[in-house]
C-alpha cells in the first residue's frame, strides 16, 4: 500500500529552484492534507552518515541498564534523557509501550554530564541534529508556500526551536513480550513534522482518516516524515496528523525520530485560507502547546487518545 504514502524529493526546496520549489510544495501539501505522512527523497544525507547515527544508537543502548539510567529523563529533566522499557504509554488504553529511548535536545549549554560517555557520540548526534534542523526548515519552505503565506513565513517562529532527536529501540520479541503490548502504542505527534529514520526493520503503521491502518513500508534512501498536532493547528486543521503506530516487530529494531516544534514564544495562530474562513482554534504559544502534550505523556495529565 505505499502508494498511499507519497514520496516526494525535496531537493528544490532546499537549493531554492524555484520552478521545482512549486510542484514540490503542492506535492508536499497534498500528502499532509490526505494522509499526513509522505516520504522524502533528495534529502542530501549520505547513508554512510546516517549508519554512523544508528551505529551511535547501538552503542548507547548496548550498555548496562544501569549506565543508561545514569542519564534517566526523571534526573537529568524534563524531555531529555533515557526512558526505559515499558515507562511509556503512548496509547493509554493499551499496555505500556516495549521500547527505550533517549532523548536529545541541542542546547549549547549542557554539561559533558548529559551525554553518554561514548567517544565520538555528542558530535555524531549534535551533526545529525542540525541536518534534521535544515531539512525542517526545507519542508517550513514547501507547507508554507502550499499554505498560501510568505515562504518564510515560519522562519520567525523556528529561531530556536523546542526539538527533540529521539533514539528509539524495540528489543526483539521473545516468548515474554504479548502480542498486546506494542512497540509504540497508536498515538498522533504533537509538532510541527517529525523526520524519522528506521534501520532495516520495518513495522510503522499508520492510520489515515477514515481507513483501517495501513503498512508504512521501509524505502531505502529516504526518511518518513509526519504532520503533528502543532501544524495541525496552526494551519487550522487543513493539514492532518495521522495516528500511527509500531507493533511488535518481526525483529529487533532501532528508529530515529526528530521531533520538530517551534520557538518557545512562537505564537501559534491558525493560518486562515481566505476571508470566508475561521480560525478554529485560540493562539498558543509553542511552550504552553507543548508543555501542556508533554504533561499529559508523562502522567502529569490525561493526554489525548486516538
Ligand atoms: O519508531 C517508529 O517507527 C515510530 C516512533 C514514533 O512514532 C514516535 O516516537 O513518535
Ligand atoms: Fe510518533
Amino acid at each position: 500500500m505505499s502508494h498511499e504514502i507519497p514520496v516526494i524529493d525535496i531537493s528544490p526546496l532546499r537549493v531554492g529552484a524555484e520552478k521545482g520549489c512549486a510542484e514540490t510544495a503542492r506535492a508536499l501539501g497534498r500528502a499532509s492534507r490526505e494522509t499526513g505522512f509522505f516520504y522524502i527523497s533528495g534529502h542530501g544525507m549520505s547513508p554512510s552518515t546516517l549508519q554512523t547515527v544508528f551505529d551511535a544508537s547501538h552503542a548507547f543502548f548496548g550498555q548496562p541498564t544501569e549506565e543508561k539510567n545514569r542519564l534517566a529523563m526523571s534526573r537529568l529533566g524534563r524531555n531529555r534523557g533515557y526512558v526505559g522499557l515499558g515507562v511509556e504509554r503512548l496509547d493509554t488504553r493499551s499496555k505500556p509501550d516495549h521500547k527505550e529511548a533517549f532523548n536529545i535536545s541541542l542546547d549549547e549549554t549542557d554539561a559533558d554530564s548529559v551525554w553518554p560517555d561514548i567517544p565520538g557520540w555528542r558530535d555524531i548526534m549534535r551533526s545529525y541534529f542540525s541536518t534534521c534542523l535544515d531539512l525542517g526548515a526545507a519542508l517550513h519552505r514547501g507547507f508554507a508556500r502550499d499554505l498560501g503565506v510568505e515562504e518564510d513565513f515560519f522562519v520567525k517562529s523556528f529561531r530556536n526551536p523546542q526539538a527533540t532527536l529521539r533514539l528509539l529501540h524495540y528489543p526483539a520479541p521473545s516468548t515474554s513480550w504479548d502480542e498486546d503490548v506494542p512497540g509504540a502504542g497508536a498515538h498522533t505527534d504533537y509538532g510541527n513534522v517529525t523526520i524519522l529514520a528506521v534501520d532495516s526493520v520495518s513495522g510503522l503503521q499508520v492510520r489515515p482518516r477514515g481507513q483501517d491502518w495501513i503498512d508504512a513500508p521501509l524505502i531505502p534512501g529516504t526518511f518518513i516524515c509526519n504532520i503533528g498536532d502543532c501544524l495541525m493547528r496552526w494551519s487550522n486543521d487543513v493539514y492532518v496528523s495521522t495516528p500511527h503506530r509500531v507493533l511488535r516487530p518481526a525483529r529487533e529494531r532501532y528508529s530515529v525520530a526528530f521531533f520538530l516544534d517551534p520557538d518557545d514564544d512562537a505564537i501559534v495562530d491558525p493560518i486562515l485560507s481566505g476571508p470566508e474562513d475561521h480560525p478554529h482554534y485560540p493562539p498558543v504559544t509553542g511552550r504552553d502547546y507543548l508543555e501542556e502534550r508533554l504533561n499529559a505523556t508523562y502522567g502529569r495529565a490525561e493526554r489525548k487518545n486516538v
